[in-house]
């Protein structure tokens, strides 16, 4: 697993109150659980759901996280967190519902699955959220939205759960998670094309393969860490790349034509908005 930016101990996580429940450790929920353990969440408190876990899932049963424990050896479960894919709840939801009690938080990071159907299916009290898989650096993003049956204390705890892998925004408005997935869920995908397409395009110029994909990708991260350390706008950052009449001009006429970046993103990210809404039926 990959290390963390950094590892406070977050008192929340060390006083969830009862078992935690992750129901699907693939990517993003195994990148939850590192954030968690290594913020001090008590392993022994940790209930692994998934057909099949991965060598690095297992290897935390020794510190004492149950993997596929049944229902009836778990007893209360105060937190459960679902992150299988979409498709595959409806066929996952009865066994998690053997999980959950009336007062269990039931935290969501699945994409386009209303929290409507998560209290339905699974019962308890919801919290609907959208990562992303920076999350497993502690650098993501979530923003979470709540149902109107979550107590203060349970959005507490939802928050310290999320808030282990990076940053959190709550909104008001589940409508609002379609574009959030369009915009932070999947835009990790968006900036790993364009380092994947700068490297190609360095390959085209001249470069040998190996150089221009050291240079894409050192390029990329590079900025992002600027853009992040940064107290200038992302326009600024750029606007300091380029000098008048240069090289970053000339490239910058190309990406900012009419037929440049902002409409090939603003079709990208529609899409996936839709693509949300479309999971949700
Ligand atoms: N990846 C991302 O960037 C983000 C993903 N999400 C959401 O997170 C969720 C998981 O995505 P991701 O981690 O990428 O997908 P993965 O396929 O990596 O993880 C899903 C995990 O769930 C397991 N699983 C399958 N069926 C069940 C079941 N019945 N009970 C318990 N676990 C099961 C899968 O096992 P197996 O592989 O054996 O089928 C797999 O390990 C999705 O809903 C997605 O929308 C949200 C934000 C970002
Ligand atoms: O591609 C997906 O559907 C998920 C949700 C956001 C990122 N990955």
């Amino acid at each position: 697993m990959l290390a963390m930016a950094n590892t406070p101990k977050s008192p929340a996580l060390q006083q969830l109150g009862g078992n935690l429940v992750l129901a699907g450790a693939g990517k993003m929920g195994g990148a939850l659980l590192t954030g968690w353990l290594a913020q001090g969440l008590d392993g022994g408190e940790v209930v692994v759901i998934d057909p099949q876990p991965s060598d690095e899932i297992r290897a935390l049963t020794a510190r004492g996280v149950r993997i596929n424990a049944a229902a009836s050896d778990v007893g209360a479960v105060a937190t459960m967190l679902v992150a299988v894919k979409p498709q595959t709840f409806a066929g996952a939801a009865p066994a998690l519902r053997s999980y959950a009690g009336p007062s269990t938080l039931v935290v969501s990071v699945m994409a386009g699955t209303p929290i409507a159907a998560l209290a339905a299916q699974i019962g308890g009290h919801v919290v609907r959220a959208m990562p992303n898989t920076p999350a497993a650096i502690g650098r993501g993003i979530t923003v979470a939205v709540a149902a109107d049956d979550v107590t203060p204390q349970q959005r507490a705890t939802a928050d310290a759960l999320l808030r282990a892998t990076g940053a959190v925004e709550w909104v008001e408005d589940e409508s609002l998670i379609d574009a959030v997935t369009a915009v932070s869920g999947s835009g990790p995908a968006y900036v790993f094309l364009l380092a994947e397409e700068l490297a190609r395009a360095g390959v085209e110029a001249g470069l040998p393969e190996a150089l221009a994909t050291t240079l894409a990708r050192a390029t990329v991260a590079g900025s992002g860490e600027l853009l992040h350390r940064s107290e200038l706008d992302s326009a600024t950052l750029r606007q300091n790349v380029t000098s008048p009449g240069g090289t970053t001009a000339a490239a910058l006429a190309v990406l900012m034509a009419d037929d440049g970046f902002r409409p090939l993103l603003t079709r990208a990210v529609a899409a996936a908005a839709k693509r949300s809404r479309e999971l949700a039926k």
